[in-house]
């Protein structure tokens, strides 16, 4: 499986230099809607100190762990090889803590300093999300702080999203999958790894924000402690019209032999409940953010009942 070219993209001096980044990231999400950004502001020491907490969390007993536990209707908490996918018919291989500004959070006492050092990474995820939706909001004619807004982390109604992810070690891993062929629902997802944590898997080419079909050519994008990388989400999709790509990717460990534990991050731009998504020429009825995460969903559980 050949590895494809992931465009890199340089924040550095971004306020100087705003209008070639713009250029380089439209172009990135316009073709395969996978990028990845170095010069972001968070060093490898913070990233590794965020990974540090992560594998503290994850090496607590069930027991512990469970006092966050996963609630369906918000999406947040701690859940085990609970998520099925659609695509595969199956359970994914992984264990993942979902949190949000306002939801429930492992004790201090647990992981020490877990809420103070995990608000303070994700406070630091939506600056380096703003320069890329600032980017692309005036790119797509949007005034330069709409989707900025449209995914303030500060307001009430937003749904945005960090995830803490462990995938454990495995072996002779053929026909289980660790994360699912699937594309991300919300607008933006920053995703952190790890130096020889291999695994993810992209396939650029998706057409339409609605579509399931998926190619066969899936790539692997090497993981890397450093670089973020960022893909944009089905909701960002339909808010372009269709011109920022939401495409297909998926983690999987080898299929023969031994693949070691894998961590990774994401933090997820989902937009703010009442802000409608619509994009600059309607190609879409106008739904709020609430509701397009709500039809989202039931094209998941359509796609399975078809599928099944
Ligand atoms: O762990 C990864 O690299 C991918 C995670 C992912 O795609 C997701 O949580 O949506
Ligand atoms: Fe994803």
């Amino acid at each position: 499986m050949a590895e494809r070219f992931v465009p890199s993209i340089s924040l550095k001096d971004f306020d100087n230099r705003k209008d070639e980044i713009k250029t380089q990231l439209l172009e990135a999400a316009e073709y395969a809607g996978f990028f990845t950004l170095v010069d972001h502001g968070i060093s490898v020491e913070e990233i590794e100190r965020q990974f540090a907490i992560s594998r503290a969390f994850f090496a607590l007993p069930q027991e512990v762990k469970g006092k966050t536990p996963h609630d369906t209707t918000t999406n947040n908490g701690w859940e085990y090889k609970a998520q099925h996918r659609p695509s595969t018919g199956t359970y994914d291989q992984k264990e993942s803590l979902w949190l949000m500004r306002h939801s429930q959070w492992p004790s201090d006492e647990d992981v020490p300093n877990f809420r103070e050092a995990t608000e303070a990474f994700m406070a630091k995820c939506a600056i380096i999300s703003n320069q890329v939706l600032a980017c692309f909001s005036s790119a797509l004619g949007f005034d330069e702080t709409y989707l900025k807004e449209a995914n303030d982390p500060t307001k009430e109604d937003c749904m945005s999203q960090l995830r803490l992810i462990h995938y454990p070690a495995a072996e002779d891993a053929a026909g289980t999958w660790r994360a699912g062929t699937h594309t991300d629902i919300g607008c933006l997802t920053l995703l952190f790894q790890r130096d020889g944590e291999d695994g993810l898997e992209i396939c650029p080419g998706r057409e339409s924000h609605t579509s399931f079909a998926m190619g066969d050519t899936f790539s692997p994008l090497p993981a890397k402690t450093g670089p973020i990388v960022v893909n944009i989400g089905d909701m960002l999709m339909a808010w372009s019209d269709d011109r920022l790509k939401s495409n297909f990717h998926r983690v999987r460990a080898k299929d023969v032999g031994k693949s070691p534990s894998r961590y990774s991050i994401a933090y997820f731009n989902q937009g703010r409940r009442n802000f409608l998504v619509q994009g600059p020429n309607k190609k879409y009825p106008a739904v709020t953010v609430g509701e397009y995460f709500k039809q989202a969903v039931d094209r998941n559980f359509n796609r399975q009942a078809i599928t099944a």
